[in-house]
């Protein structure tokens, strides 16, 4: 139905055009109040020298929030809102009819709210609620009423262009059944642009739940690929920080798997007007800790040796990666650390001139009870501290002592002497010493504490790391017995061998951090109040509890798909387990999506075919949103080139049906490459990903199979399913799964000749050519 024909229409777009032209009003004023911030601000700088003077402290401040408000104006004045709810609070007469946009917009002359931010509390119904009694928690506690209606608008440039007025629960069901096309499929019928992008006006209730739900505790998402784990960890993130804003000191941060992916999803937060959020990997955060230059090997090089490497090679590769990534390791590394902590202090007792100041014992005591949350090093520099003001103090004693000693010495002399006048001489001479003594008691002092701090060895982050696979006996009973003495040994050689050559690892990053961070502490400006992980399943429980020592509070959000697990030799295979060891001290929340928004029924199906036979993963199957394509194809092909023959046929099929992103996903970076030689003077927009790559741009890729991860396209078509390519293992079902999952509307498949296996069990859920 046309929208002119909505009976509101006229009434909506009348309101449209009001909100906008008060938008255009508000930014002309407060673009001229910024110009006489600005003059202001520059008059001020003249006069002042210090860059703490309140004035321009206080001028700079409103001048910032003049600009960020001038952005929100820009960004809200082609598109202010997205939905409405009329609501009305019981026990009172009147109904409120609330807008609700992106950005919070408010009428400072009539006091009022213009647009409601979808953060905020009121704006919980509008995704929740699809009943008329409706009730939302405010800061002062819950609010009960009635919700008269519920809308949502598409609105482009300025120009209203759907009013879709929502259903009650029944309606809903009725229309999926009947197929009948909603908001959100529209919405989801739409091909990619390239980048992920925001979602706010089509929230789903349970992703609404995990967006709002509580920040004190840590919280896990494991959620079937297309879930929107992603996209909602990132606006639980600016719903976070929006509630949050008061405390301007916080920071946030969020990892993911790798830069490119980092590329892929850097436009959200920016949309959602969230600003200053730090995004990085895991592993570029641990280098930048530990602040030394040193080789990391890929860990997709690692992953190619995995499935092409001898058993032996992949044994020790296995082994070594779970050792490091497993809490026991860290118990190890955390004893060792007691016994340094033990070992660090010299044991001699601090004296001078013979006298001692302070026993070894006492210095021991004091360093092992006192300011023990500090790092090893933060806790020298509080001893030596210590030290300088209990021998301020205690100089007066020692003052004492040696005057006493020399009394005695004198008084000693004077007894045994006959003729007091021969012993004169004797006596000034002890007098002297006695006096030089104590003068240099106090010139010394600071120096012989700098003596004693100087004989303490500074630990050294990576030396600590590398003595542990060099014969350490607690390393060796914790492991040797679960993995074999002699792969033990072999696990232990083939680090070291590394680390001497200063090679690390991945799975090295873990520990290396937390003994850096146990050595030498972390500032109060690197802890974070929120920290989102995507792809949470890649991480082992060692670096989970790393994460922990820079988090504020634990307020986490860790999303992630264990059935896409393909680090599983090393990564987490139950989030109850894992957050049982890693939170012990800890509640948690859990949420399971198993919504798939991101690819069609056909698509869907033959993806949740290919993971149910993944042995030894109790996959969690998908249930797609109610959107039909294409089915799949499988094309069986005579020989190499004429796959690459039908994949260049059917990219440009694609092209001509405006499928603006389309991706060929290879297994390894091998077949990657070389398909994209073969491919690359077909077309002009088209690009290879690899490791190194970290722009994401759309048009053509082709890319390996476990860079795909996290990304999605319009088409996907998947080279060799052939049998000898995708095994029946766990690790090639499961690269399978993701390259099926990566498509939103088309899937095609290449084999020569024969089908994996995987394929002959699902032959019903595509077709063949
Ligand atoms: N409520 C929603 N409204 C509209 N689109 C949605 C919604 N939820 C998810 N999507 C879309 O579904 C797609 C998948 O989202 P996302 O990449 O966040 O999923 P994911 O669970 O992280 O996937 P994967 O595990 O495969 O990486 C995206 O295009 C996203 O915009």
């Amino acid at each position: 139905m046309p929208v002119t024909n909505h009976p509101d229409y006229q009434l909506e777009k009348d309101h449209l055009e009001e909100t906008i032209e008060w938008i255009e009003g508000e930014k002309e004023f407060l673009e001229e109040y910024e110009g006489i911030l600005k003059e202001r601000l520059k008059e001020i700088r003249k006069s002042v020298r210090s860059l703490t003077d309140e004035r321009l402290i206080a001028n700079q401040q409103l001048y910032n929030i003049a600009t960020k408000d001038i952005g929100s104006l820009n960004r809200s004045k082609d598109n202010p809102y997205f939905g409405r709810v009329d609501f009305q609070e019981n026990r009172r007469e009147e109904r409120e009819t609330i807008y609700i946009g992106k950005y919070g917009l408010h009428d400072r002359d009539r006091e009022v709210p213009v647009v409601v931010d979808w953060r905020a509390p009121i704006a919980d119904i509008y995704y929740s609620s699809h009943s008329q009694e409706v009730s939302y928690k405010s800061p002062s506690g819950e609010i009960k009423g009635n919700m008269f209606l519920k809308r949502r608008y598409e609105i482009d440039e300025g120009e209203l262009k759907e009013i879709f007025d929502d259903k009650t629960s029944e309606d809903r069901i009725e229309d999926s059944l009947k197929g009948r096309s909603g908001f959100l499929t529209e919405a989801l019928n739409k091909t990619t642009q390239g980048r992920l992008k925001e979602i706010v006006a089509t929230i789903q209730d349970q992703q609404n739940k995990i967006i709002r739900s509580e920040m004190i505790r840590p919280l896990v998402v494991q959620g079937v690929a297309g879930s929107g784990k992603t996209t909602i960890a990132l606006h639980r993130m600016a719903y976070l920080i929006y509630n949050n804003r008061r405390n301007t000191d916080a920071n946030y941060m969020v990892i993911a798997p790798n830069k490119l992916f980092l590329n892929y999803i850097s436009d959200i937060l920016p949309d959602l007007g969230v600003e200053n959020v730090f995004q990085t990997t895991f592993e570029d955060w641990a280098l930048g800790l530990l602040h030394k230059k040193i080789g990391i090997t890929q860990s997709s090089d690692k992953l190619n040796l995995l499935m092409n490497g001898n058993t032996e090679e992949v044994e020790t590769i296995t082994l070594a990666s779970r050792m490091k990534g497993s809490l026991l390791f860290k118990k190890v590394i955390d004893n060792r650390l007691k016994q340094l902590e033990r070992s660090l202090l010299p044991s001699v007792n601090l004296s001078m001139e013979g006298i001692d100041l302070l026993t070894y014992e006492k210095i021991q005591e004091v360093f092992l009870t006192s300011s023990v949350h500090l790092s090893l090093v933060q806790r020298i520099g509080k001893l030596h501290d210590y030290l300088k003001g209990r021998l301020k103090k205690d100089i007066k004693e020692v003052h004492e002592r040696i005057e006493a000693i020399y009394d005695q010495k004198i008084r000693t002399i004077k007894n045994q002497a006959e003729d007091i006048e021969a012993i004169r001489k004797d006596i000034i001479a002890l007098y002297d010493e006695r006096d030089r003594k104590l003068e240099k008691i106090k010139d010394n002092l600071p120096v012989v504490i700098e003596e004693y701090i100087g004989k303490i060895v500074q630990p050294d982050t990576f030396q600590f790391y590398r003595s542990l696979f060099d014969k350490d006996e607690e390393l060796e009973k914790a492991f040797a017995n679960k993995i074999g003495q002699d792969m033990y040994a072999e696990v232990c050689r083939h680090t070291l061998e590394k680390l001497i050559k200063n090679v690390y690892e991945n799975e090295d990053l873990g520990p290396l951090a937390y003994i850096h961070i146990k050595l030498f502490g972390i500032e109060d400006r690197n802890r974070y109040a929120h920290i989102v992980v995507d792809e949470a399943q890649d991480l082992d429980e060692f670096k989970m509890s790393v994460l922990r020592e820079i988090s504020m509070n634990d307020s986490f959000t860790f999303v992630g798909d264990l059935s896409q697990g393909i680090y599983s030799y090393r990564g987490i295979n139950n989030w109850e387990k894992t957050m049982e060891k890693v939170f012990k001290d800890k509640e948690y929340n859990y949420h399971l999506l198993t919504t798939s928004y991101r690819s069609t029924i056909e698509i869907v199906a033959l993806a949740n075919e290919v993971i149910k036979q993944c042995k030894g993963l109790e996959a969690v199957l998908a249930e797609p949103i109610f959107r039909h394509g294409e089915k799949p194809i499988l094309h069986q092909c005579k020989d190499e080139a004429a796959v690459l023959q039908q994949m260049v046929y059917q990219i440009k099929a694609l092209q001509q049906e405006d499928f603006g992103s389309i991706a060929v996903i290879c297994k390894d970076l091998h077949s990657t490459e070389m398909v994209y030689e073969c491919l690359k003077d077909q077309f002009e927009d088209i690009h290879l990903i690899s490791d190194h790559v970290t722009d994401f741009h759309g048009g053509v890729v082709v890319i390996p199979s476990y860079l795909s991860k996290g990304l999605e396209f319009d088409g996907v078509l998947i080279h060799r399913v052939d049998p000898s390519t995708y095994a029946d293992t766990e690790m090639d079902i499961k690269l399978l799964y993701i390259a099926i999952t990566r498509a939103l509307h088309r899937v095609y498949m290449y084999c020569i000749q024969e089908r994996a296996k995987v394929l002959e069990k699902s032959r019903e859920f595509y077709g063949v050519k």
